[in-house]
């Protein structure tokens, strides 16, 4: 499990993060909503350990965040992170390279899937076709939790409606993965946990499946209550 105990992060003095705390399980989907500049961002960052908090306790499978923490974890950003002028396949090697969680069996079934070319350069791809590599290259690492930030954000419908199947396939079974997002209706019924940020704090954090069975209520009716009360 992933435990953001009550964190707070600070910018200068803007404080953006004023008390953030929720959990996130292995073999769940947990999606972290709220609007633009809300914090998303940083809270993945600081589970990461690639900023530092000023308050408060980010525990993975009951262990505070340290420098190993990336065997476990790994952060899809909604940028690719490779050099654009590197072909899928370059970029493969670089993470087999770099990590030795690096399932290659895994990757080749990724790159049938979302039917990517490994000799294509990443700087000709569609953004559709980047966000995918993105998805690849994160998903072919043997880690038990998945970052990812914004992983549908300006991606076309066909493009979205693939990545969306990743979610539901053995793909990501059995890891957590923990999502951020502006925009929830296109992933609403991918996703087990909801966490409605706003103020630099969590509003509500609930089981969206349950909600939906003993309320009647889509993520959507419960964000309208609570955003627009
Ligand atoms: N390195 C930084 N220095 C100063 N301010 C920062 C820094 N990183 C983020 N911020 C500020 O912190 C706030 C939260 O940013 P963050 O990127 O986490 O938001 P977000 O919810 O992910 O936004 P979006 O949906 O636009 O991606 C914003 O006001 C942003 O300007």
């Amino acid at each position: 499990m992933i435990e953001v105990n009550d964190i707070k992060k600070k910018f200068g003095r803007k404080k953006v993060l004023k008390g953030v705390s929720f959990t996130a399980e292995k073999g769940e989907i947990t999606c972290v909503i709220g609007i633009n500049g809300v914090g998303k961002t940083t809270i993945l960052n600081a589970i990461m350990n690639l900023t530092p908090i000023n308050a408060g306790q980010i525990l993975i499978n009951g262990e505070t965040i340290n420098k190993h923490s990336y065997e476990k974890i790994t952060f899809i950003p909604d940028a690719i992170i490779m050099q654009p002028g590197m072909t899928i396949k370059a970029s493969m090697q670089f993470m087999a390279d770099f990590y030795t969680s690096w399932n290659q069996a895994r990757a080749t079934e990724l790159l049938g899937f979302f039917k990517l070319d490994e000799n294509e350069k990443i700087n000709n791809l569609s953004k559709g076709n980047r966000a995918k590599v993105n998805l690849l290259l994160g998903l072919a690492l043997d880690v038990d939790y998945l970052l990812m930030d914004e992983p549908f954000s300006g991606i076309d419908i066909f493009s979205r409606e693939q990545i969306a199947e990743v979610f539901t396939s053995h793909l990501v079974e059995d890891r957590g993965v923990i999502i951020t997002t502006h925009e929830i209706n296109d992933i609403e019924h991918l996703i087990d946990k909801a966490v409605l940020l706003d103020g630099g704090k969590v509003l509500k954090q609930f089981n969206s499946e349950e909600v939906r069975e003993e309320e009647g209520k889509s993520v959507v009716d419960v964000m309208r209550e609570v955003y627009q009360p």
